[in-house]
């Protein structure tokens, strides 16, 4: 293992990661509450700055996973639907397998320069996280708590709005409407049997209201649906916790473009048409589980610098004060006080290696040994 590998391993690396993550996330939240007095002047210029605020925390992950962990995804597309990324409005329709699979979709935005906008229909529930929820809640991302009667107002309000957004936007849809799990999967294909549908393997059964709402609300807005399909080779398991530990995975995602005047307006229709969409990107999953590859030519498009950069910007801008605290504490020459950092800094590396063992064995084995320096726990 190389010097720069053992030290993405260490916990002081994660967390200053964390810290810069949190503490700028914190700032931008503060930043986004600051534009409130200017919606009601100039709503768009409000709707501007907060996507440039959005790009500034999201590209953060961006960079840790294709800087830090080296990550690079695999991009498949046909040529011709390449020259319309980044240049209209898409609902993404991705399916839903792997912990980072949102971070391998921002990778795309952010290649497309549609990172600070991009949007999703997700459940209630995120938009408390803090640092990141807050952040959706400011640019206008769709949440639901998944009970229709409840759900549909505000939810066909928020598409209405997003019918004049200033900057180019995709809105990603998990149809399935939650992780795939094998569990999940057989009450699924139950319910795909007992409706006469065929059954798919690698996809629990998309929930179609959804799909079709935003359809209907977004037309006219937007211009296609964006068909992906992501999976990563050597049957990887991500998980965040190993991107930050610096390693590096192999992610394929194959995007197919679908001009939206080929989606049924009907709902049955409609309803219908996403059925055979799962299906097809059950076979080419299938067909991914065999060949190890998506049709289609790769394509790569450039890595922008500046995800890179801000990155460090912010780490060296935070970076100095908490040195500045850090000189101050030992400074004063107060036991108590330095006994407390040290204390909770030790509570914070205990939880951490706690949660590190939910990594896989394998990459347990080399964070516990070589990172952490605790042999005992393997
Ligand atoms: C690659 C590029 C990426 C670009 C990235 C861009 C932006 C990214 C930005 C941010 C990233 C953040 C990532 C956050 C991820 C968040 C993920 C989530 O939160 S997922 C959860 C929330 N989302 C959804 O739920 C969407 C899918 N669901 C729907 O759309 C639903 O339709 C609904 C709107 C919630 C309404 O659901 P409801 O059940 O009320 O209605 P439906 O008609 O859809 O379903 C009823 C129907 O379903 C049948 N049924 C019963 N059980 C099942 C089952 N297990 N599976 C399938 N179907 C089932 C039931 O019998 C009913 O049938 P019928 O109508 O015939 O009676
Ligand atoms: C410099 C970078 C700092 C490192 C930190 C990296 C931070 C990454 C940003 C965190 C963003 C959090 C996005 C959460 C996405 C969670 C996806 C999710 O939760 O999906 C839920 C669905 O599946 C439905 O779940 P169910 O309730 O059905 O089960």
């Amino acid at each position: 293992m190389g010097l720069v590998q053992w030290l993405k391993g260490q916990f002081l690396c994660h967390l200053i990661i964390c810290y810069g993550f949190l503490v700028s996330g914190l700032l931008v939240n503060l930043l986004q509450i600051c534009t409130l007095p200017l919606w009601p002047i100039n709503k768009q210029l409000a709707r501007r700055i907060n996507c440039k605020l959005g790009y500034s925390l999201t590209s953060q992950s961006v960079a840790l996973l294709e800087w830090w962990s080296g990550t690079e995804v695999t991009f498949y597309t046909d040529p011709a639907d390449y020259q319309f990324y980044g240049k209209e409005n898409a609902i993404i329709v991705l399916n839903h397998n792997f912990e980072i699979d949102f971070l391998c979709g921002w990778t795309f935005c952010d290649r497309f320069g549609v990172l600070g906008a991009s949007k999703c229909l997700a459940k209630k529930e995120l938009s408390y996280l803090p640092v990141i929820g807050w952040m959706w809640y400011f640019l206008e991302m769709v949440f639901i708590k998944r009970k229709w009667e409840e759900d549909k107002r505000s939810f066909v309000q928020s598409l209405q709005n997003l019918r004049d957004y200033p900057e180019n936007f995709w809105f990603l849809l998990h149809c399935e409407g939650t992780r795939f799990t094998e569990e999940k999967h057989q009450i699924s294909m139950e319910v795909a049997e007992k409706k006469g549908l065929p059954k798919l393997k690698h996809h629990l059964l998309p929930r179609t209201k959804g799909f079709w709402v935003a359809v209907q609300n977004l037309r006219g807005t937007v211009a296609a649906v964006y068909c992906c399909t992501l999976n990563f080779r050597n049957n990887e398991t991500p998980t965040l916790l190993g991107v930050i530990n610096g390693k590096k995975y192999h992610p394929d995602l194959y995007i197919r473009r679908i001009p939206l005047e080929s989606v049924p307006e009907d709902e049955a229709e409609c309803s219908s048409w996403l059925h055979k969409l799962y299906q097809e990107k059950d076979q080419f999953q299938e067909d991914y589980s065999h060949t190890g590859c998506f049709p289609g030519p790769v394509v790569t498009p450039l890595r922008g610098p500046w995800a890179l950069i801000n990155w460090i910007g912010w780490t060296c801008l935070l970076l100095y004060p908490l040195y500045l605290l850090l000189v101050q504490l030992v400074l004063s020459g107060s036991i108590l006080t330095i006994l407390a950092t040290v204390a909770f800094c030790s509570a914070a590396r205990a939880l951490w290696i706690r949660l590190q063992m939910n990594v896989p064995r394998e990459y347990r084995y080399s964070l516990v040994c070589h990172g952490l320096c605790i042999p005992t726990v393997c």
